[in-house]
């Protein structure tokens, strides 16, 4: 069969891999076009206008939001969908118990009989695009081919899209993600996200959404990432990386790991408060971390991303302000709510809620409706140049080196505000027993605590005992290894207020990290850890805060976590690595001595 005719357009590389591999594709998915992106701005112009005339995007007010539009998607595809992502490796065992798992063979059959025609009245879209500054070590290129407009115009947003990533690549290299997504018939029954780690594919399809659907993201920088990362000695990892620049000018970086839809964006992007001034707070990443270990001994850390897909509800001038600026102009909005004159909304918004709104549906809504208006889960894709804290380092192709490593989940009781490991294997224990309460931005029940080590769960592209070992192999690696903080901004009093005030106040909390990265402040030493003593917070013009009970040890609430993590290590199996049950243990035995 004759592959599809394209649009009088000349193919921008002569890469034989590369267009051999398009070929095959094209042939079994059998789109009327296919359309190579070349990432300039007269493309996304066109492509914008496209899916504007095929109603996939809604303008909004320009003269408000210049370059804004809103998406609505299929309701029943709002989130990632992690019951039908799978791992598909040769053997059950390298994907491990908390991965599902298909045999590489079925998963291409199965697939190949879901993409045939699937593209039919169709364009293909070759989405070329560049994880990581374009001439960073670090980098990698991937090719997304996919038949949603929609889906180009984010990832033309959420990496360096185009021109760049073929340029990179060059006219020989093999050495490219294959990435093939469609939207097919958006049926649920046939949507799959399969990764195939040994052949460096990614095949999404049925859903358009998200990290179900801009494969570079959590399919690529993530899932795949971290299975090379492992046979490479380096951590992919669900991180944000702040700068911290102090008022003497001196600057100091974070990563940190929170669950999604747990903080990383707001913590990346926190403006200090008042008692601050001087302080600045850049972000570097509000997502992902690829961290490797450089000449001089430290970790150094890159944002692979170029934009941000953030979620919009709780998001208003008091919480982000850095946020609502950077959502002004060239902003995909999803599944949020709307106005009559063009405007969006979502819960959590400044000022009054609107009398009507047009909600994330398309249908009326009225103020006091039981219904929310916006998804919970609703998302903005922004591009990182339009963030007035941009760290200029994000660029940089070396990466920044971290002091200190941060792991936090969102505990309503048990996790005290923060807590410094006392050392490297103990932080790894850390975070590979962090809880957090289920949200929003993957189907199904939310508000239920799960284990979630360093908020990979989701997104661990191999075995989870085995990515534990490797986070402890890689204190070997690392001669001068970040300090480790597990930091929980979500404790509830008993009549289910928040007791620490979190956002810019979170800067108290980064303060005193930094500073015992340093050694520069007091801390008391409990059973489990390193925590701050009273005084040792700065709390200057701090209101409204339980800090007595936010910082708190219930030994215990504790001795109940600590057993209760053992239905977690049974379910990681015989790959736990032995430190970590020991670690567990030799602190029930101290929290229970101290009791
Ligand atoms: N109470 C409280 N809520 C917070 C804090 N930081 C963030 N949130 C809320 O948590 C939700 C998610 O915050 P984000 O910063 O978008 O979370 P994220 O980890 O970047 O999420 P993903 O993009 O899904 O990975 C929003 O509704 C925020 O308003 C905090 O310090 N305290
Ligand atoms: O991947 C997504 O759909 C959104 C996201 O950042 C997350 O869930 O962590
Ligand atoms: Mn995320």
């Amino acid at each position: 069969m004759r592959a599809p005719v394209e649009s009088g357009q000349k193919r921008p590389t002569s890469n034989p891999s590369l267009l051999a591999w398009v070929d095959e594709m094209a042939k079994m998915c059998k789109p009327d076009r296919v359309y190579w992106c070349d990432g300039s701005p007269e493309e996304k112009q066109r492509l914008t206008e496209e899916a504007v005339a095929g109603g996939v995007l809604i303008p909004l007010d320009q003269k408000k939001l210049p370059g804004c539009y809103f998406h609505h998607s299929n309701p029943n595809d709002v989130a990632r969908v992690e019951h039908l992502t799978f791992i598909c490796t040769p053997t059950k065992e390298e994907a491990g118990p908390t991965n599902n798992w298909m045999a590489p063979q079925e998963a291409y059959h199965k697939l190949a009989a879901i993409y045939d025609g699937a593209m039919k009245g169709r364009t293909l879209y070759v989405v070329p695009y560049v994880m990581g500054p374009a001439r960073s070590p670090f980098a990698k290129v991937g090719i997304e081919l996919t038949d949603s407009v929609y889906v180009a115009l984010n990832m033309g947003i959420m990496t360096r899209m185009g021109k760049v990533a073929l340029d990179r690549l060059g006219p020989t290299s093999a050495e490219f993600n294959k990435g093939l997504h469609s939207v097919a018939d958006c049926n649920p029954e046939r949507r799959f996200i399969c990764h195939f780690p040994q052949d460096n594919t990614i095949w999404s399809v049925g859903s358009g959404y998200g990290g179900n659907a801009l494969l570079g993201k959590k399919c690529l920088a993530l899932r795949i990432a971290s299975y090379l990362a492992k046979n490479e000695g380096w951590l992919a990892e669900h991180m944000l990386i702040l700068e911290a620049e102090s008022p003497t000018g001196e600057k100091r970086y974070v990563a940190g790991a929170f669950p999604s839809a747990c903080g990383k964006t707001n913590f990346a992007m926190m403006i200090p408060p008042k008692a601050f001034q001087g302080w600045k707070i850049r972000t570097v990443g509000d997502d992902i971390a690829w961290m490797r270990v450089g000449e001089d001994g430290r970790l150094w850390a890159v944002n692979p991303e170029y934009g941000y897909f953030g979620v919009a509800p709780g998001t208003n001038r008091k919480t982000n302000p850095n946020a609502m600026d950077t959502i002004k102009k060239d902003t995909l909005y999803t599944n949020v709510a709307r106005t009559k004159d063009g405007d969006v909304w979502w819960e959590g918004m400044d000022g009054e809620v609107p009398a009507e709104l047009i909600d994330w549906k398309g249908q009326p809504w009225k103020k006091g409706s039981a219904e929310k208006a916006a998804h919970p889960n609703s998302r903005f894709t922004a591009p990182v140049q339009n963030n007035p804290a941009l760290s200029p380092s994000y660029d940089d192709p070396k990466g920044v080196p971290i002091d200190a490593i941060i792991f936090g989940g969102r505990r309503s009781t048990t996790v005290p505000l923060v807590l410094q490991s006392f050392d490297w294997k103990h932080g790894v224990y850390l975070g590979a027993t962090m809880g957090s309460e289920t949200t929003a931005a993957a189907t199904g029940a939310v508000g239920v605590v799960r284990r979630d080590p360093m908020a990979m769960l989701p997104f661990c592209g191999y075995d989870m005992g085995s990515y534990l070992r490797h986070w402890l192999d890689m204190e070997k690696r690392i001669p001068k290894p970040p300090k480790v903080f597990l930091v929980n901004w979500f404790r509830k009093s008993q009549d289910g207020k928040f007791l620490w005030p979190g956002y810019g106040d979170n800067m108290r909390v980064l303060k005193w990290m930094l500073d015992r990265c340093q050694g520069a402040v007091g801390a008391q030493e409990t059973a489990l850890g390193f925590t701050p003593k009273a005084g040792d917070l700065d709390v200057r013009g701090l209101e409204h805060a339980d800090i007595a009970g936010a910082t708190r040890i219930d030994l215990g609430e504790w001795a109940g976590e600590l057993e209760s993590q053992t239905e977690w290590f049974q379910k990681i199996g015989k790959t736990l690595p032995r430190e970590l049950e020991q670690q567990r243990q030799d602190l029930l035995a101290k929290v229970k001595a101290a009791k």
